[in-house]
């Protein structure tokens, strides 16, 4: 039968002669764990309407297949994972109760291909309970697709969800739209039901939701047909036999359906019952203040010292090290130990933000924690809590202190920071000869941080910048931003830790801070006849002007690496 949409018996107004509706029609599953189909009793009122399908999540279809491919590692806000997952859950089906951790907080569930079930073949001659004549089912084609994964959501001082692939597959053996074709998302069920339960007519529900195919096929509602919305609204119209009518604007056209009328737009025909498009309410947030924005075309002169776009750990297992911090005209940092001083203009911490959003982590000593209390997050449109996803482009801020001098509290501006969803829980670099009291590690845990332990140490009790980026490289990290303070600075530019910097962008700010600052200023260095040399030349170096500061960029020449620092020039403000 031609399926043109004609109002059937017991939607239509009553005497307008059309046609029946076939309820035998097969639907486009089994019906076998459809929602829609099993215990409706139990379904709560949607919350889904028209006007999700009409706005919809930011870039919908790109989502729905990388929620479908699971390729990396995705990291989502509990808001995104609930705006996002009743998209694609055509595709996973749960495997079993979800398990929670020791502390409560952390709650995993495994889910598997739809077509990972075996395949089901109805025994058609089995009689219905009530009597009626058996429903034509169709096989459910199963047992061909292994891909599974699994969502962790973490809930506490940092929350969110972690969705990782789980087992040997790599990949589906079908596309996304292989699924969309045999089974509905969970999200047009609901709007198709809602719409029903407001009176309309399926077939009218079916064309209005139509209107925007565009926008109908990025929801994976390609193959949405007339019967899933008599389907997802079944159990509802057996207890609601009013009559149900058609769209404001729309009118039942013969042999086409239900049509608009001539001349009316979508959104004065909407605006009626089914509260539609209105700007204040996209499912796209607003950017919180302070964020902050790096025009594109200023861009290109960073990009030779940025870490490979496809990052890797170095074969010497060491991950790609930018040292980047802003000066004053006397190579001060700060104006006084143990105080803040802003140097960069708002074009330069823009870059700055840019620089954090290209690296995996952000690497500061804790004098700098201890005197600036620092964010450590990346403020730049578009990353993660700034207009984008999840913590996508947040790094992870790093704190190196062995004696656990940090006094972390919940009031720390990189703990509110976390808890606002804007960053990532910071991990602090320790000696564990350094007991931290268990209030305090407790608190980083419950942010998503964590402690590092290493007893690594040089001959002065400072831990070996070799064993700082190898422990990063191992917990996945494959570029670091070490931003300061002085210490790590001038520790890192000597020449036994020089070879790890791979590229230095400085912000040079015009101003002289005066004596009494923190400075940076490495140790001396003398070649093999005691000589004095530069502790430090470059190569490949750019001057950048950007607002009132300028922007040198430049890699470590080869013999300043290698000179040798004097015994006496080693820093020695260092503590063990
Ligand atoms: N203008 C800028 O771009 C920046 C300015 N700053 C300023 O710098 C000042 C802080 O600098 P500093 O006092 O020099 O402190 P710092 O931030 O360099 O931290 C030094 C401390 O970190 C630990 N540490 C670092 N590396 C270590 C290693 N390899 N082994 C063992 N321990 C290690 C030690 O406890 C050491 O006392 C602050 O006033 C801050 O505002 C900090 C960062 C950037
Ligand atoms: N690039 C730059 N310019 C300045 O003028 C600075 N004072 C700093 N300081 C560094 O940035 C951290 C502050 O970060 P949040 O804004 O709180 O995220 C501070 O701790 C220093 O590492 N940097």
């Amino acid at each position: 039968m031609a399926d043109d949409g004609s109002p059937s018996q017991g939607e239509g107004p009553s005497g307008s002669g059309l046609g029946p509706m076939n309820m035998n029609l097969p639907s486009t599953d089994s019906g076998e764990g459809n929602p829609e189909s099993e215990g409706q009793d139990q379904l709560p009122l949607p919350t889904r309407t028209l006007r999700d399908l009409l706005n919809p999540p930011r870039d919908l279809a790109r989502m729905r297949q990388r929620l479908f491919e699971v390729k990396d590692k995705i990291e989502l806000q509990v808001d995104e994972f609930e705006r996002y997952w009743p998209y694609i859950d055509n595709v996973w089906v749960r495997q079993h109760k979800a398990g929670t951790d020791k502390s409560g907080r952390v709650i995993t569930d495994y889910y598997a291909c739809r077509l990972q079930r075996p395949t089901y073949t109805p025994k058609s001659d089995t009689p219905r309970r009530d009597g009626q004549p058996t429903r034509k089912k169709q096989i459910r084609e199963g047992g061909t697709c292994q891909m599974r994964l699994k969502t962790i959501r973490y809930e506490g001082g940092y929350s969110g969800y972690t969705i990782v692939k789980v087992g040997d597959e790599t990949q589906h053996t079908h596309d996304l739209e292989h699924i969309d074709k045999i089974k509905r998302t969970s999200v047009l069920m609901e709007i198709a039901r809602s719409e029903v339960m407001k009176g309309y007519m399926p077939a009218s529900v079916f064309t209005v939701m139509n209107e925007d195919m565009e926008k109908l096929i990025a929801a994976g509602g390609r193959y949405l047909n007339r019967n899933d919305v008599r389907n997802a609204s079944q159990h509802w119209r057996q207890n609601h036999r009013e009559e149900l009518r058609v769209h404001e604007g729309y009118k039942y056209d013969h042999g086409n359906g239900i049509v608009r009328h001539d001349g009316a737009t979508q959104t004065t025909q909407l605006n009626g019952d089914t509260q539609m498009v209105d700007p204040a309410l996209t499912n796209i947030p607003p950017l919180p203040p302070g964020t902050l924005r790096f025009p594109e075309s200023g861009r290109a002169f960073l990009e030779p010292y940025l870490p490979p776009t496809e990052p890797a750990v170095d074969e010497s297992g060491f991950p790609h090290v930018t040292l980047t911090y802003a000066t004053s005209m006397d190579s001060s940092l700060t104006l006084a130990p143990g105080m803040q001083t802003i140097l960069s203009g708002p074009e330069t911490k823009a870059m700055t933000h840019y620089l954090r959003s290209k690296h995996d982590a952000i690497v500061i000593g804790v004098g700098t924690a201890a005197a600036d209390d620092p964010a450590l997050n990346c403020r730049l449109e578009g990353v993660g809590g700034f207009g984008g996803l999840g913590w996508e482009g947040q790094p992870r801020p790093v704190i190196i202190d062995p004696g656990a001098r940090w006094m972390i509290t919940p009031q720390s501006r990189v703990l509110q920071t976390v808890a606002a969803g804007k960053g990532r829980g910071p991990w602090v670099i320790m000696a564990p000869g350094f007991a931290m009291d268990p209030m305090r590690l407790e608190l980083l845990k419950y942010y998503g941080g964590k402690y590092l332990g290493l007893t690594d140490f040089d001959k002065k009790w400072r831990l070996r910048w070799e064993a700082i980026l190898k422990a990063l490289a191992a917990e996945g990290i494959k570029s670091v931003m070490i931003e300061g303070g002085g210490m790590v600075i001038n520790d890192l530019l000597q020449p036994e830790n020089a070879g790890f910097i791979n590229s230095v962008i400085v912000t040079v700010a015009p101003t002289y801070l005066g004596k009494g600052g923190v400075g940076v200023s490495p140790a001396p260095v003398h070649d093999h006849t005691g000589r004095p040399q530069p502790a430090v030349k470059f190569q490949n170096v750019k001057w950048q002007p950007l607002g009132e500061d300028v922007v040198m960029c430049g890699k470590l020449q080869k013999q300043a690496i290698m000179a040798q620092p004097t015994a006496s020039g080693v820093n020695s403000q260092f503590e063990g």
